[in-house]
């Protein structure tokens, strides 16, 4: 079942300078950066328990961050439901006639495993949904 908000996600243009506003300006405690190759993605996490902000920014200037980024600038970009089984929860939600993005779950940050639902299926709202692993 989905038991948190696990992150909401800010597509940046600009990574070192997003880095900087959200630790400088806002104060945020920075929890450092991973690249996600399986998603093409680097990754920044501010830790605002409960949640946690994520600035995705494209890896190698290519995947899906590079592909919103062109046709929509920085912006919101998603949100992420934290689950304690993410294959019951997909299961429970494909039978509810939701669009996964994928077959099944792909490594995510922090050792997570993630899938995505397509904007359409939620109101215009990209959904992520993780199930975190022992990194954190
Ligand atoms: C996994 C590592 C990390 C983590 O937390 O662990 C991450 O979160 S990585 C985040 C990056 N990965 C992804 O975003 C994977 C899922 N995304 C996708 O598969 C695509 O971006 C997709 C399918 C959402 C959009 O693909 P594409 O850009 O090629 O299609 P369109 O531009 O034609 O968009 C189709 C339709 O969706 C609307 N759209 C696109 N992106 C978003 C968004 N982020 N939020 C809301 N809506 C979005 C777009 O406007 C189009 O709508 P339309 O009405 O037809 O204009
Ligand atoms: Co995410």
């Amino acid at each position: 079942m989905i038991t948190a908000l696990d992150h909401i996600a800010i597509a940046v243009p600009d990574f070192d300078q997003a880095i900087k506003r959200f630790m400088e300006d806002f104060g945020l405690p920075f929890d450092g950066t991973e690249d996600v190759p399986d998603a093409k993605t680097s990754t920044a996490f501010f830790p605002l328990p409960p949640t946690q902000i994520e600035l995705v920014h494209p890896l190698n200037g290519e995947g899906p961050i590079a592909g919103y980024l062109e046709k929509r600038g920085g912006g919101l970009h998603h949100l992420c439901f934290r689950s304690d089984n993410i294959f019951e929860d997909v299961e429970r939600l494909k039978a509810k006639g939701y669009r996964f993005l994928s077959d099944a779950p792909s490594p995510g940050a922090h050792g997570s495993q993630v899938i995505f639902i397509h904007p359409k299926s939620c109101d215009g709202v990209l959904i992520e949904i993780n199930q975190p692993g022992d990194e954190h």
